[in-house]
């Protein structure tokens, strides 16, 4: 015959074992919400570090497009993707530089502070975000301004989830760029 002291000695051990599955569980949750840091918060992280988020990859696509950048892993929705990096300059002393047609489609123009701005991103400094190409029918990315010790900073966020694989692009604006205008002989016949 099983004794009641042993019934309850197995009781409270298999109580204690639930306990346990538990309390892990919760910690594992928890972490995993730690570790979703915010989107803000990440971009200010790689900024701050002058680094390149490690999820993204230059890959030449053609003569016509250039290079491009690719996502290696899944990005989320709204995750942070890249700086576009280069030196901040007023519209004035962008005004004043020389640009061949080629540099001044790395020259991004923003608003801040109720004055004009420009991110010169024609030096080859070996960062992504400058060699993000531009899609203006279904882009996956958007450009945000995020500001860091009082300079402003622009930024590249997912605007729908990303398949690894697929190549990153934003709207780079409304302007006469000449790849939009590009007529497919296809289309003619
Ligand atoms: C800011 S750069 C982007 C990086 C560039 N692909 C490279 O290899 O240096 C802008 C240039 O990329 C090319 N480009 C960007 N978006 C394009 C598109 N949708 N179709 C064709 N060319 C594009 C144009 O040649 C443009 O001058």
């Amino acid at each position: 015959m099983v004794s009641r002291d042993l019934i309850h000695e197995h009781i409270n051990t298999e109580h204690a074992v639930a306990y346990i599955h538990l309390a892990l569980n919760n910690r594992a949750i928890m972490l995993k919400r730690r570790k979703r840091i915010r989107p803000a918060d990440d971009a200010v992280s790689y900024i701050l570090s002058s680094r390149d988020k490690p999820l993204f990859k230059e890959i030449f696509i053609d003569s016509n497009k250039g290079r491009g950048v690719f996502a290696s892993q899944p990005i989320e929705q709204g995750a942070f993707v890249l700086e576009y990096r280069g030196e901040l300059l007023s519209k004035e002393d962008c005004q004043s530089r020389q640009y061949s047609d080629k540099q001044s489609t790395f020259l991004y123009e923003f608003q801040w502070q109720k004055r004009h701005w420009c991110i010169d991103a024609s030096r080859e400094d070996g960062s992504l975000g400058r060699l993000v190409n531009d899609n203006h029918k279904s882009p996956n990315c958007i450009m945000k301004k995020i500001i860091v010790n009082d300079r402003p900073h622009l930024c590249l966020f997912a605007v729908k989830n990303i398949e690894a694989g697929t190549e990153i692009d934003y709207n780079y604006g409304d302007s006469q760029w000449p790849w939009r205008k590009k007529v497919r002989w296809l289309d003619l016949y």
